[in-house]
C-alpha cells in the first residue's frame, strides 16, 4: 500500500512505518476474526454429524408397493379384467398410497389406492363394500368403483374415479393460504350436499377432513364439484327398509383428532347429534 505522509486523509504526524506498523496490526485482527469464524463453522459441521438423524419417514408397508419408480419399473399393474399402467403418485396415506393410472383397453385416467397385505386391519376391502353400496345413490360427490384386484403377498387395490387437488393441498395454495368467504361457502354447499348423499345412503363417513375431500378435474368439467374420498372409517347407521342403528354407548376413538366432534373426543359414538359439529369446524379452519 503506497499512502504518503500529507496524502489526501493521512495526517503529516504519522510516519510510514507507523502507518505499516498499524496496517500490519489491522491485518492481523482481520485474519485472527477470520480463523475464530471458521472454527465457528467446523464447530456447527461437527454438530450437524453429531445430531440424530430425524426417522426415516419409510412405513414398513412401503416394500409392499409398487415399485414404478424404481430400477424395477413396476409400473403396470393387472387386474383380473385389465392392465393399468402407473403413471404418478397422487397421495401418501396411513396404509398405503394413491395413484394416477391409465387403463389400457381405452387409455382412460383413474385413481389406484393401494393398501399392503401387511397391515394389521385392511381398510380396503371395507372401502370397497362402502363404495359399491354408495353406487346405488346416484350422486355426483361420489367416485366410482371401477375394478379391484391384488398382487400376491404384496397389496390389494382399487380402481376408481380420478379427482383433482384435494381441500388441504388446494387451501395451501392460495393467497395467504386460505380460501375466501366466497369459495369457502361454496365448498360448504358441496361439502354438505355429498355427506348428505351418504346420510341418505345409510353411511356415516367420520373422518371428515380436509385431505379427505377432493375438487373435480378441468378435463372432466367437474372443477366445481367437492367430491369425497377414503371410506376406510365409514359405518352403516341403516339399511334401506329397516331402522336406523341404535347408537352404541361407548366406543374407541376413530378419526382425525383435530377435526373430531366433541362426542368423539368425548368417547361416545360419532353419533349423528356429533355430525354437524364437524363439517362447520373444518369450514371455519379454511377460512379463518
Ligand atoms: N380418486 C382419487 N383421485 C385423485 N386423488 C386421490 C384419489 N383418492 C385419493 N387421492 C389422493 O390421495 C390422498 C390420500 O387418499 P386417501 O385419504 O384415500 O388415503 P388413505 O390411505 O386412506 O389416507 P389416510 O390414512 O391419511 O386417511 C388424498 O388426500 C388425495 O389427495
Amino acid at each position: 500500500m503506497n499512502v504518503e505522509p500529507g496524502s489526501k486523509g493521512v495526517p503529516d504526524n504519522i510516519t510510514t512505518s507507523k502507518l505499516a506498523k498499524k496496517a500490519a496490526v489491522v491485518v492481523e485482527v482481520k485474519e485472527k476474526e477470520k480463523e475464530k469464524e471458521k472454527e465457528k463453522e467446523k464447530g456447527a459441521d461437527d454438530r450437524e454429524k453429531l445430531k440424530p438423524k430425524a426417522p426415516s419417514k419409510q412405513k414398513p408397508q412401503d416394500k409392499d408397493m409398487p415399485r414404478w419408480n424404481q430400477k424395477e419399473k413396476e409400473d403396470r399393474i393387472q387386474s383380473v379384467k385389465e392392465y393399468y399402467q402407473i403413471t404418478g403418485e397422487l397421495g401418501q396415506g396411513s396404509f398405503g398410497a394413491v395413484y394416477a393410472v391409465t387403463r389400457r383397453s381405452d387409455k382412460q385416467h383413474l385413481a389406484m389406492k393401494v393398501e399392503s397385505v401387511n397391515v394389521k386391519k385392511s381398510m380396503l376391502a371395507h372401502e370397497a363394500e362402502v363404495l359399491l353400496s354408495l353406487s346405488v345413490v346416484k350422486s355426483a360427490h361420489f367416485v366410482i368403483l371401477y375394478d379391484k384386484g391384488s398382487v400376491e403377498n404384496r397389496f390389494l387395490f382399487l380402481v376408481q374415479t380420478l379427482v383433482g387437488i384435494n381441500l388441504w393441498d388446494l387451501r395451501t395454495r392460495m393467497p395467504e393460504k386460505r380460501y375466501t368467504l366466497a369459495a369457502t361457502l361454496r365448498i360448504a354447499e358441496q361439502t354438505l350436499a355429498g355427506l348428505a348423499d351418504m346420510h341418505r345412503a345409510g353411511f356415516l363417513h367420520r373422518d371428515i377432513k380436509p385431505p379427505n375431500f377432493a375438487i373435480g378435474r378441468a378435463e372432466d368439467n367437474t372443477l366445481h364439484t367437492v367430491y369425497i374420498l377414503d371410506f376406510g372409517l365409514c359405518r352403516r347407521i341403516a339399511r334401506k327398509g329397516s331402522d336406523l342403528r341404535m347408537p352404541r354407548k361407548e366406543c374407541g376413538f376413530r378419526g382425525t383428532t383435530r377435526y373430531a366432534s366433541l362426542a368423539a373426543h368425548d368417547g361416545a359414538k360419532a353419533l349423528r347429534s356429533a355430525v354437524p359439529q364437524t363439517p362447520p369446524t373444518f369450514l371455519a379452519f379454511f377460512f379463518l
